[in-house]
């Protein structure tokens, strides 16, 4: 269950009415640019919620227009507890936040502490339409949309909690030290006062439990040291407004408790749906994840705590752990007693729902005894297990490049130019392309197959935007493009906002710290325009191409218009050896015909694809390595007919697809030869180092995301008592896998560093070795996380078996690996008789 903000909108209940006369005076006078100057004015209520009551409050000009809308949120009427509902610090808190920090708030415009004008001090927000999930547990959301739903609400969480509040000027927002002890004496008093005679029923074991927590308080509550600044209070998943189409966070709302103190109390709040479904019903039973199984997707209790302590900077919390939930626990359920006593008195602001907070305040009060009661509460790691937990594993690497990086020597050590961009990718990748891989995949295996979802060419936009963009195009390359199509300063127009469509100007080998990252998901290199065969294509264009050739389909193909395939093997005849192709090409006049079939043609089934680059022979006489031509065909031309799309071990890889096409008297202009007839090989020795440089580079970055989930199933599976990165086996193979693919990513550098240095020819032995190495390495990392997930590993349910069968084809496309090994041992064997 999902809502939007607007769905969260109610009328206005009669005993919540306010002076809308008064208030519209106060509006126009106050909140900047408000609409005037007497503009019509109706109010809504926000439903959900038990604290202070939340209108929406709709603008509109005399005129008519599009009305404005605003947030007021004001103190409940009657009486109510002393320093709580206090709108005034909430104000303060969300204007000190929106002005100086990134942390997302609504914005805020005007604070009135004027009782006479509605009845109580109030404040007027900006309107934030987004998503609220109401439900911690997300029904009706994908797997990896909750997934990214809880990360973000880690990160953000540890964002607020990163804020430097003597920066901001909150320093006496409250007092550091002794939090807890603070807090547990407040929520006592706030219980006593909700409680007893003439009230609702007092519950024994709720004093019983502040006494335990007032014996148990940590020691590092005491001072006002590291783990302590602002805390939010109330940090829960309804308090979270996401953006509507991306899972981020864009706005942290209800303040009311904040102040400064012990951060970990958050953490822990925002812990307890693992522990308690608090949310009130008529239930009877409140048992939290750890008890019902955690919904798809959500992640494990200690890899959301891992993530908020590598963002926040924190130390794995396992020591005070049991203090913490129970505390959290022992706080809500002061609340919830708070919001039952309000509604026995006719003034909860969270309506009928209120009746049973009374029932889920004990239930809360029950279920901390429970956990205070458990041996085991969380994982104590060992302290170097810890380090890695305590900064996520990705973190963990990321920690390391930049250490790598600063110290700017060695060989293989990224400029900063390339650092930056890697982070900027990596950022990409985990904000915009993880969390749409489900929705990718299902649009994938659905009727509509065979069209582009719309978001991969919105994401593809932002790409460009963030100058994320063709950043395979080697230097050289660039530079004969540029000479070719501006020169002579002709009227071409690259038609982009940006100058990037020639790339960043990068080497093979600075492209190779980022084409790995590209690796790490099967949908990332198309949105970067970085996807194969597009960049053997464009490679071949850049290289090759004439200046016509160039304008008419280099240029889209820079901008990502258009799509492309490359021809050249055909069913009847063993294709990893070239000179084997029967494709004719026959000079007729004017134009070639084309006559043959091909299949594995990559690409060929996008809406998008407008041109292939096919192999065949001009010259069945010629010597037998100048017999093959390149030449460009539109797909379009009469005679191409594509007959079906190929599975991969049942893969069909929609929307790109690999084609079976048949050519039957195809006539395209003899222009559309490449570089002159004859010169098939020539080309392709141009077209396949690089190319196959990527596929490996790509294939270092599927193993690493291969590493990266096996080590997140591993820390949190338990199989026979014992996490299974506890078990020796997986820590042997683990050890094992990360040598491979170390030794891997280092052949890979290499190779790119001699394709820069040395060119194609000379490189071609260490890139026969990469070549071969990646995808050996890739398929056994990748076969290792599989087994770590058990059945979910063989199954679509994770990235894992669709990265394994793009690795395997990667031991036979673009050359088998016996070709590759024959390279080698040619090339060894002629060094020993020299
Ligand atoms: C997913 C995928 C995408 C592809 N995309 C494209 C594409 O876009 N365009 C395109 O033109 N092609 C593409 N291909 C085809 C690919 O390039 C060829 O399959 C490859 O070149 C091998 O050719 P072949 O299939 O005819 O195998 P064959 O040439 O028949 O070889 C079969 C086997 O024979 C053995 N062998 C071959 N040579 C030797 C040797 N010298 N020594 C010892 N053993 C040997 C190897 O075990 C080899 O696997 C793709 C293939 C796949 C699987």
């Amino acid at each position: 269950m999902t809502k939007l903000t607007s769905e969260l909108l109610r009328p206005v209940v009669p005993a919540a009415a306010l002076d809308e006369a008064a208030l519209l005076r106060y509006l126009v006078a106050n909140v900047p640019g408000f609409p005037g100057p007497a503009p019509a004015l109706s109010l809504t209520q926000f439903g959900h919620g038990q604290s202070n009551p939340t209108y929406c409050i709709h603008a509109s000009a005399p005129g008519g227009g599009q009305p404005r809308r605003y947030v007021l949120r004001k103190k409940p009427p009657g009486a109510i507890l002393q320093s709580a509902h206090a709108v005034e610090r909430e104000y303060q808190v969300l204007k000190a936040l929106g002005d100086h920090t990134d942390v997302p708030v609504p914005k805020v415009y005007c604070l009135c502490t004027d009782a006479s004008v509605i009845g109580t001090p109030f404040y007027i927000m900006e309107y934030l339409e987004g998503i609220i999930y109401p439900d911690s547990a997300l029904p009706g959301v994908t797997p990896s949309k909750r997934r990214a739903i809880y990360l973000s609400t880690a990160k953000t969480l540890a964002a607020i909690h990163k804020v430097d509040i003597n920066a901001i000027g909150l320093q006496k927002y409250g007092r550091r030290d002794n939090y807890c002890k603070r807090q547990v004496e407040r929520w006592e008093r706030q219980y006593l006062a909700s409680t007893g005679e003439g009230k609702p029923a007092r519950y024994q074991r709720m004093l019983d439990l502040a006494r335990w927590l007032k014996e148990h308080v940590p020691e590092e509550d005491s001072s006002p040291g590291p783990g302590t600044g602002l805390v939010h209070g109330d940090y829960r998943p309804d308090n979270l407004v996401f953006h509507p189409t991306e899972d981020r966070v864009i706005g942290v709302i209800d303040w009311e408790l904040s102040t400064l103190g012990n951060q970990m109390c958050d953490v822990a709040y925002s812990c307890l749906p693992y522990i308690i479904d608090a949310a009130p019903s008529a239930r009877t039973s409140y048992g939290g994840f750890q008890d019902t199984g955690i919904p798809d997707g959500i992640p494990q209790l200690e890899e959301y705590l891992s993530i908020y302590c590598s963002f926040a900077a924190r130390p794995w919390p396992a020591a005070n752990w049991k203090f913490y939930i129970a505390f959290s626990l022992f706080r809500g359920a002061s609340i919830y007693a708070g919001v039952y006593h309000r509604w026995t008195m006719g003034n909860a602001s969270g309506g009928e729902r209120a009746k049973f907070a009374g029932r889920v305040a004990n239930a809360m009060i029950d279920c901390a005894w429970d956990f205070i009661n458990r041996v085991n509460v969380l994982q104590e790691l060992p302290s170097k297990g810890s380090q890695v937990l305590g900064a996520s594993w990705q973190e963990f690497h990321r920690e390391e490049e930049s250490s790598t990086s600063e110290k700017n020597q060695g060989k293989f050590v990224p400029s900063e130019k390339v650092m930056q961009l890697r982070k900027k990718l990596i950022k990409f990748i985990e904000d915009h392309i993880y969390p749409m891989e489900a929705e990718f995949y299902k649009h994938a295996q659905s009727t509509s197959r065979w069209t582009i979802h719309p978001e991969e060419e919105n994401l593809k936009a932002l790409a460009k935007k963030e100058g994320l963009w063709n950043l395979f195009i080697p230097l050289d390359s660039a530079a004969r493009a540029r000479k070719l199509l501006f020169e002579d300063h002709s009227q071409i127009s690259l038609g982009s906002s940006n100058n990037l469509l020639l790339g960043a100007g990068l080497t093979n080998l600075e492209y190779g710290y980022l084409c790995e990252i590209m690796g790490r998901s099967v949908w990332a290199p198309q949105i970067f325009n970085c996807g194969a065969p597009d960049t053997g294509n464009m490679e071949v264009l850049l290289r090759y191409g004439t200046k016509e050739q160039q304008k008419q389909w280099l240029v889209p193909l820079l901008e990502g218009t258009i799509r492309s395939g490359f021809a050249m093997t055909e069913p009847q005849v063993a294709s990893s050896d070239a000179t084997n192709i029967e494709c004719s090409i026959s000079r007729q006049g004017d134009f070639y015909v084309i006559n043959g079939r091909k299949w594995w043609t990559s690409g060929a089934m996008d809406p998008r694809c407008k041109i292939l680059i096919l192999m065949g022979k001009t010259d069945f006489s010629a010597p037998k390595h100048k017999q093959q031509s390149m030449i460009l065909v539109d797909i379009n031309t009469p005679g191409v007919q594509i007959k079906r799309p190929l599975l991969v071990f049942g893969f069909d890889d929609a929307p790109h697809g690999h084609a079976e096409i048949t050519f039957e008297n195809v006539r395209v202009p003899v222009t559309n030869i490449l570089l002159g007839e004859g010169r098939g090989f020539e080309i392709a020795q141009g077209r396949l180092g690089p190319g196959r440089l990527h596929h490996c580079m790509r294939l270092v970055g599927a193993a690493e995301r291969g590493m990266n989930l096996m080590v997140e199933r591993a820390l949190n599976r338990t199989a026979f008592g014992k996490r299974i990165a506890q078990h020796g086996s997986f820590l042997s193979d683990l050890a094992k896998c990360r040598i491979e693919l170390e030794q891997a990513r280092l052949l890979v550098l290499e190779a790119a560093d001699q394709l820069d240095r040395h060119g194609n020819k000379k490189a071609r032995g260490i890139l026969a070795m990469a070549k071969v190495a990646a995808p050996n390495m890739a398929l056994k990392v990748l076969d290792m996380a599989m087994q770590v997930h058990g059945a979910a590993g063989v199954s679509s349910d994770t990235v894992l078996s669709h990265l394994w069968a793009t690795a395997r084809t990667l031991r036979i496309a673009d050359g088998p690996d016996e070709v590759h090994l024959g390279t080698i041992a040619k090339l060894e064997l002629r060094r020993a008789r020299l």
